[in-house]
């Protein structure tokens, strides 16, 4: 085995009050978002008394990985570290080192390219080896799995239940609403090698869950949790306004599946159960939000098929359900923060 470890590196959340704006201020530090914004996602944070769901996922997701690596015999030990709170990844690093831990698979929860989804989280690791110091583990980060069967099917499943809740009289007049996180419009530029990348990927997700789910319905792709100075251009429609849209052109009911995300956490209970919810109610709109994966055994296995599948130099045990280009290694210079001045003029797609 070229590999010794797991790593679950995730983004972290607060566990207690005093934990909300240290860990604001590690998400935002030079990244230039308004005062006023960061005072409502404290907001947001401490109306569910200061503790996100998204730390306890992770254990949670964690013990379902190691359970399922000790069933189908990979010995491999699983670490977690964050990038914004504790297990902070540097302290994770060092205590790979000191456990003797000299080449690790990163498992980043987040499904798709761009530079919030994938490159920073390549930047945060390589940030950690470097506060260990020349000692610290190699640490290869597994592919990006947007259309991986164990992500897509718990998603499609988790949209047909949400739909057999609502009104099978409404059907007619129904409408399945994907949602991910907004990032801004030169973020979503730039990712990938040519570009775009992290919207293709959503697109494709969305197809792939819509014709296992509900291929007789239409669906859209909009956006979530927009931060970020108002000037700034953002992936839009917002997923509010979209559902306001709807409403006017004879939509009675929906369901919002966030494919943007693997677990419940802040962004899908306060920015859709919450906020978005509220919307539809004020709209007179049927509203149901559709599980993420969270410890669904196929997205559990999944994990494990990542590490084997990157075991495997012929790449034959691959299982994917798009067709969009994917990669082990990301190419340099992928999925930048906004677009290299050298290649403003060459055409995105
Ligand atoms: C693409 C993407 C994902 C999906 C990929 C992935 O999952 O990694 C994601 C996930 C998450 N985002 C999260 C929380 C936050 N994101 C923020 C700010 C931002 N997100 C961005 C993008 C993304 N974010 C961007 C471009 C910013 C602007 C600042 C910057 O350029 O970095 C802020 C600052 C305040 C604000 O919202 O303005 C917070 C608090 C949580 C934790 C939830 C919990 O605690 O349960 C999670 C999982
Ligand atoms: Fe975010």
């Amino acid at each position: 085995m070229a590999y010794d470890a797991l790593v679950l590196v995730s983004f972290g959340g607060p566990e207690r009050p005093d934990d909300v704006l240290p860990f604001l201020a590690n998400v935002t530090r030079g990244r230039g978002i308004p005062p006023e914004r960061l005072a409502q996602v404290a907001e947001h944070y401490q109306h569910f008394g200061g503790v996100s769901p998204i730390n306890q996922q992770c254990r949670d997701l964690i013990a379902a990985i190691e359970a399922d690596f000790a069933a189908n015999g990979l010995d491999l030990p699983v670490y977690w570290g964050n990038r914004n709170w504790h297990p902070m990844l540097a302290d994770t690093v060092a205590k790979m080192r000191d456990d003797g831990v000299r080449r690790a698979l990163a498992f980043a929860t987040s499904a798709y390219g761009g530079y919030s989804s994938c490159r920073q989280y390549q930047e945060d690791i390589a940030a950690a080896r470097a506060a260990v110091g020349p000692d610290a583990p190699v640490i290869d980060k597994l592919r990006q799995f947007w259309d991986h069967p164990g992500f897509v099917e718990p998603h499609a499943e988790a949209v047909r239940n949400a739909l057999a809740t609502l009104d099978p009289a409404r059907r007619g007049s129904t409408r399945l609403v994907f949602t991910a996180h907004s990032v801004p419009v030169a973020m979503a530029a730039a990712s990938g090698p040519e570009g775009g990348r992290y919207e293709a990927q959503l697109r494709e997700t969305a197809q792939l869950v819509a014709e296992v789910a509900a291929p007789d319905l239409p669906y859209d792709l909009v956006w979530q949790s927009r931060s970020g100075p108002p000037h700034v251009p953002w992936l839009e429609p917002d997923v509010n306004d979209h559902l306001a849209v709807l409403a006017a052109d004879g939509v009675t009911s929906v369901v919002v599946s966030p494919i943007g995300f693997i677990s419940d956490h802040l962004e899908v209970v306060w920015d859709l159960d919450t906020e978005a919810a509220a919307t539809a109610e004020r709209l007179g709109l049927d509203f149901v939000r559709a599980a993420t994966p969270g410890t669904d055994p196929r997205f559990v296995s999944m994990v494990r098929e990542l590490v084997t599948e990157r075991l495997d130099p012929a790449g034959t045990t691959r299982r994917r359900l798009g067709t969009l280009p994917v990669w082990d290694t990301c190419p340099a210079g992928c999925c930048q923060p906004a677009p290299r001045p050298d290649r403003l003029a060459s055409p995105q797609r």
